[in-house]
């Protein structure tokens, strides 16, 4: 203890810079205190527990074979138009699945902007061509979810026909394309219960 307020305000300065050298230099201030704040801002790596969720489990790259490198280029082979065809189905049927039966105005606006787009960007320049008149011919239903789902059915098997495929009954559609498997419904799309929006 001093009466010193000279050699008080000196302490206080030191402590100072002590703090700002630890927080520095990534060293505990007080080595006893295993909280210190600096920890809070380590750039250590994440710990194991936490970087097998991040980061794929320890792979040394290092060890990579040509090999296997070509093993991985064959799984990576280029996606056929008719497994692009079915992904893509897939996606715009369980679309039509989960669309509200009470859509608000934006989802409408949504859908018919997604099948416009669909004809101009579907990754097959010739499917496009052909989908993008058969929505000239069909315009786009996008009232309810009965109404979109039957529509969507509708130009799939005018698809269908055009490939020689058979046609699907649409009355089946729901049974076929049925909502979203999803706990406790976390996965619904709400709609409006504004009536009035049209
Ligand atoms: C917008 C679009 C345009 C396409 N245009 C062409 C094209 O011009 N030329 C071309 O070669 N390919 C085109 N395709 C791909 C083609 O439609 C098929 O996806 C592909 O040939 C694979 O057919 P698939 O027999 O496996 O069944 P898909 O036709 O892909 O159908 C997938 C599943 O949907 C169900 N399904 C079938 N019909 C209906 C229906 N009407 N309603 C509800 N469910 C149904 C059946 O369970 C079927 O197994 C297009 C795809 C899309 C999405």
């Amino acid at each position: 203890m001093t009466d010193n307020p000279l050699q008080h305000l000196f302490q206080q300065v030191s402590n100072c810079i002590q703090t700002h050298l630890a927080n520095f230099t990534g060293q505990p201030q007080n080595p006893s205190s295993s909280t210190s704040k600096n920890t809070v801002f380590s750039l250590s790596p994440p710990s194991s527990h936490l970087s097998s969720k991040i980061y794929p489990a320890n792979r040394d790259t290092s060890t990579v074979q040509p090999k296997d490198v070509l093993n991985k280029e064959k799984s990576a082979a280029p996606v056929t138009k008719e497994e692009l065809g079915r992904a893509t189905w897939t996606f715009l049927h369980t679309l039509a699945a989960q669309y509200p039966d009470h859509p608000t105005r934006q989802q409408k606006k949504d859908v018919k902007e997604l099948m416009a787009i669909l004809s101009r960007m579907y990754p097959c320049q010739g499917c496009a061509d052909h989908f993008k008149e058969v929505l000239r011919v069909n315009p786009v239903q996008v009232g309810s979810h009965a109404e979109f789902s039957q529509w969507l059915c509708h130009v799939h098997n005018i698809v269908n026909r055009s490939l020689g495929k058979l046609v699907f009954p649409c009355e089946r559609v729901d049974a076929r394309w049925g909502k979203l498997e999803c706990e406790q419904r976390a996965c619904d799309v709400q709609g409006t219960t504004n009536l009035d929006e049209d």
